[in-house]
């Protein structure tokens, strides 16, 4: 029935004030309140439609988001939108799209590389998007190993250029969002080659189209990888090939904020560390983190929403049917990812601070916590994106049949998420570069360097302090036990950035209680879900661990009435959900039945395709019944 509020009773039974949660969802009241306004003005506006992305073909669907995209942008001036505004609107237009990495990479990486000149240049362009640029690091080649990139730049001293080349195919540069078809500009990383010397990777401003009819330039061979995962989804994105065949740029194309060519053709480092040029990486790390509570809270709230409203076995006397949300492996499979959502929110509102923190020390020269922040974004990437993506799909499960459908919003959901574990730094590799920090911290330990930071509680574990290590010696063979021992880490990181939240004063009637309950769920959980580790190295015995046990379904029980207003507090749209099993309103079933008679195929009664593929066949059978 429309306007009829089916979970009306779920909501009566919350147990805290839930425009005070959704507060601290936000951040603040002042984000709380931008965000209501954004997401609303989208969600009027049937420019954004997204219900149809899932049955475009890819040239229909690309074209549409270019629309979008620049209609975006018209409003975004016409309204004066603030620069936080407009990344609101970005974010509740909810469509991967070349702009990301104009404003996510490309701009970044000429703040963070380019020097002041530099950046009086080609910023003010950017920003009024008078360019359009992209990030082109990776090549079909190469994607982790960053130093193994084949593309050069080789410095030519009689006319002060750099010439930019690929020497081989697997140079091609491959991936890059924005760059198969809209990029004028790339931030491309290339070796740098002076007078035969290889000085290794480093990033130039390369032109790549006409400004004027949007060919590409002599030299220059562009063009679009083709189709990806799943229908939309990331194929709204023109990742891109790109090859150079000595194409020349002006010597202050350079990124030299790192290291500088002089007209000489002399190579200069700052007094930075070279590891500065992979800033760009470290600061979308940050990003992608406090991204991953966006995805994760969106499919729980489907999942959350859904599972109250559907109902299997267990009617007494003709009375309705069991809510599946209140069989205990329901709960089991889904209050710690509620708890998950929640604890990735507070960890990336952690990560930003401290991002920001490093970038202010680097200001001041001092880069004693670059190899902290650099464990941590990467570390933090990898578990908040693994987790995210798992938990997807598990939502979609938690939803049985209808989840499969596009409709539920999950499918197109996991498919646009799922690259997050790889793109921004394969998961796995991030995890081995957490493991060789932790290697290193042990090696200095024993020397008696007390760890500081998320590092501290290592200088608190005493046979740490005996162990003499060698971070190359075994790396290799045990490198599956680290990565195990670098998520394990992170856990700590997350787990102890929910306490910490926790301890500050969080207004609100019974808003504390709950998140304390979803704190003890996130690491009662883990710890249920890890027990055997916790065994085997004695750190709990089995009582302990069978009371954790009890402790966390008494938890699932306490954060049951609340688990809708616990969804509610993400505070989002249905537009922005675009999810029938994640409606407001709960009013699912006549909602999936209107969405099926919408479907292309249902236009016609007898299918395209009838009389040449199904008639035959069913004229052939009844010859044959004749026989
Ligand atoms: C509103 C904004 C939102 C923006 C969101 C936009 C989202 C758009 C969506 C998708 C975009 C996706 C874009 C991309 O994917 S871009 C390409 C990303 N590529 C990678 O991430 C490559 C991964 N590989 C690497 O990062 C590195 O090469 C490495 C694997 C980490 C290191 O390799 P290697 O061992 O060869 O190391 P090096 O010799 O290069 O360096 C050794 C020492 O440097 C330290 N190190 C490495 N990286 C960093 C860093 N980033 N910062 C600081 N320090 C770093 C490393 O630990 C070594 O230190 P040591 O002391 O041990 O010597
Ligand atoms: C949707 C999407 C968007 C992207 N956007 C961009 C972009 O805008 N700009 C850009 O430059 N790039 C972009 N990329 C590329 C992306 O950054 C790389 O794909 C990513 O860094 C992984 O590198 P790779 O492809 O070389 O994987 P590989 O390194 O080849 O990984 C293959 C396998 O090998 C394993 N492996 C690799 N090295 C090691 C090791 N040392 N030890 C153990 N295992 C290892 C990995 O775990 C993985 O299982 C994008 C990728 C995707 C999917």
């Amino acid at each position: 029935m429309e306007g009829v509020d089916h979970l009306a009773d779920e909501r009566k039974k919350a147990e805290f004030n839930v425009e005070a949660m959704k507060i601290v969802w936000a951040g603040s009241q002042h984000n709380l309140e931008v965000s209501n306004r954004i997401s609303k003005l989208v969600a009027d506006d049937p420019a954004f439609r997204k219900d149809d992305r899932t049955m475009l073909p890819r040239k229909e669907l690309f074209k549409n988001t270019l629309r979008k995209a620049a209609y975006a942008w018209k409003r975004i001036n016409e309204l004066r939108l603030s620069e936080e505004e407009a990344s609101k609107l970005r974010f509740y237009v909810d469509e991967t799209a070349y702009t990301d990495l104009h404003w996510g990479m490309f701009i970044p990486a000429i703040k963070g590389q380019g020097t002041d000149e530099q950046q009086r240049k080609w910023l003010p362009l950017a920003y009024k998007m008078q360019i359009i640029g992209c990030y082109a690091q990776t090549e079909l080649g190469h994607g982790s190993n960053v130093q193994g990139l084949e593309t050069t730049a080789t410095f030519d001293p009689h006319t002060d250029e750099f010439v930019i080349h690929s020497p081989t195919l697997t140079s091609s540069k491959w991936w890059p969002g924005g760059l198969g078809k809209v990029s004028t500009h790339a931030v491309t990383y290339a070796r740098l080659i002076i007078d035969g010397k290889d000085h290794g990777v480093h990033g130039f401003i390369v032109q790549l189209r006409s400004l004027e009819d949007h060919r590409p330039l002599p030299g220059i061979t562009v063009g679009d990888i083709g189709m990806k995962f799943g229908n939309g989804a990331y194929n709204t994105m023109d990742n891109g090939v790109l090859r150079f065949d000595h194409v020349r740029i002006p010597r202050n194309q350079m990124l030299m904020k790192v290291s500088q060519v002089t007209r000489e053709g002399k190579y200069k480092q700052s007094d930075v560390p070279r590891q500065l040029v992979y800033g760009t990486m470290v600061y979308v790390r940050q990003r992608i983190v406090a991204d991953a509570s966006c995805y994760l809270s969106r499919a729980v709230c489907i999942a959350t929403r859904y599972s109250a409203v559907r109902r299997q076995f267990g009617s007494q006397n003709g009375g309705p049917e069991t809510q599946v949300i209140d069989y205990k492996t329901q709960q089991s499979r889904l209050f710690p990812l509620l708890a998950s959502a929640y604890a990735f929110r507070f960890v990336g509102e952690w990560l930003e601070w401290l991002y920001t923190d490093v970038m202010q020390r680097l200001q001041a020269n001092d880069f004693s916590t670059l190899p902290e922040a650099h464990a941590c974004t990467a570390g933090l990437k990898s578990l908040t994106t693994s987790v995210t993506a798992d938990g997807i799909e598990e939502c979609r499960k938690l939803c049985g049949g209808h989840g499969y459908l596009c409709t539920s919003g999950l499918p197109e959901l996991f498919a646009v998420y799922v690259p997050a574990c790889t793109y921004e730094g394969d998961n796995i590799v991030l995890l081995l570069q957490v493991a060789r920090f932790l290697m290193k911290t042990v090696s200095q330990i024993g020397t008696g360097k007390q760890p500081v930071g998320t590092i501290a509680y290592m200088g608190r574990i005493e046979h740490l302090m005996q162990c003499r290590c060698n971070v190359q010696r075994g790396f290799a063979e045990l490198s599956a036990d680290l990565v195990e021992a670098a998520v394990a880490h992170c856990q700590l990181i997350v787990v102890s950035k929910f306490i910490e939240k926790l301890q500050q004063d969080i207004p609100g009637e019974g808003v504390k209680q709950q998140l304390e309950a979803l704190c003890g769920i996130y690491y009662l959980s883990l710890l249920h879900k890890h027990q055997g580790d916790f065994l085997a190295t004695s750190y709990l015995t089995p009582k302990q661990s069978a009371l954790a046990n009890d402790q966390l379904r008494a938890l699932y029980s306490k954060v049951r009435p609340n688990a809708i207003a616990l969804v509610d507090a993400f505070n989002y749209s249905d537009h922005f959900l675009s999810s029938i099993l994640g409606r407001y309103d709960g009013n699912v079933y006549p909602k999936l039945y209107e969405a099926a008679w919408k479907d292309p195929l249902n236009e016609s009664v007898v299918p395209d395709g009838y009389h040449e593929y199904v008639r035959p066949l069913l004229k052939q059978q009844l010859h044959t019944a004749r026989l």
